[in-house]
């Protein structure tokens, strides 16, 4: 029998929002962590939140390039299961931050092109999970580290498997997730702002879509 697809909902901020991805199936709620995100939550917020996600399922803190005082109060602050490096780090950060914190680390790599992927040799053996998200075009201005409502080529992908668990992220919505599925090969998946009216605001409805629909694929 195929694997369920697993979803991660990120950038949980709102009791409501928990409630659709908990009750939805969600295998994973992100929380945000970079100030300069719509979907930033303070540790103090995030940790409200977390205390009341069901032990089956992960919480995970979407970190960008914070150093060990951070991450150490961070990880004081909040319940969380997992460290997502949605930043700069480098495999040897990587595998320090594992070390250090002894937390499961998903490193996100951020993919235009067929050799971007190879970064993902270079992870593996430091890191417990991939994600692989859209690369911003250099002429988005402003643009985010992760988050912002973009795909990549999901063909690049396609007939590819990695030897650690793998997510797809990047601008994934109810409306073009079966096609990501279906080009992609993925069995787990990301969503932010496909899941929100506006950004940072997430909509319970557009959580419930997206998982209910992951359940059919
Ligand atoms: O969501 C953000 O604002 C964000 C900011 C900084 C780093 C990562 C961020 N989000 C992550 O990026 C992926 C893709 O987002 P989207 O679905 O395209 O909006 C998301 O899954 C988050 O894990």
């Amino acid at each position: 029998m195929r694997m369920a697809i697993e979803v991660k909902i990120c950038g949980i901020n709102s009791p409501a929002a928990l409630s659709a991805a908990v009750e939805g199936g969600a295998a994973l709620v992100g929380f945000n962590f970079y100030r300069k995100s719509p979907r930033f939550v303070t540790p103090e917020a995030a940790a409200a939140l977390a205390r009341t996600v069901p032990a089956s399922i992960k919480r995970v803190a979407v970190i960008v390039d914070l150093d060990n005082e951070a991450i150490a109060a961070l990880l004081a602050a909040v319940p969380l299961d997992m460290l997502q490096l949605h930043g700069k780090e480098d495999p040897t950060r990587a595998a320090a931050i594992r070390a250090r914190f002894r937390k499961p680390v998903m490193k996100a790599i951020s993919i235009a092109q067929a050799s971007d992927l190879e970064a993902a040799d270079k992870f593996l053996p430091v890191v417990d999970r991939l994600m692989f998200d859209a690369k911003p075009p250099p002429s988005m201005k402003d643009a985010l580290p992760g988050g912002n409502a973009i795909s990549f080529d999901w063909t690049l992908l396609a007939g590819r498997d990695w030897p650690k668990p793998w997510m797809l992220a990047g601008g994934l919505n109810p409306e073009n997730l079966a096609e990501a599925v279906r080009i992609s090969g993925a069995r787990r998946v990301d969503a932010a702002s496909g899941v929100e009216d506006r950004p940072g605001v997430k909509s319970p409805e557009k959580i419930r879509a997206l998982l209910a629909l992951a359940k059919t694929l």
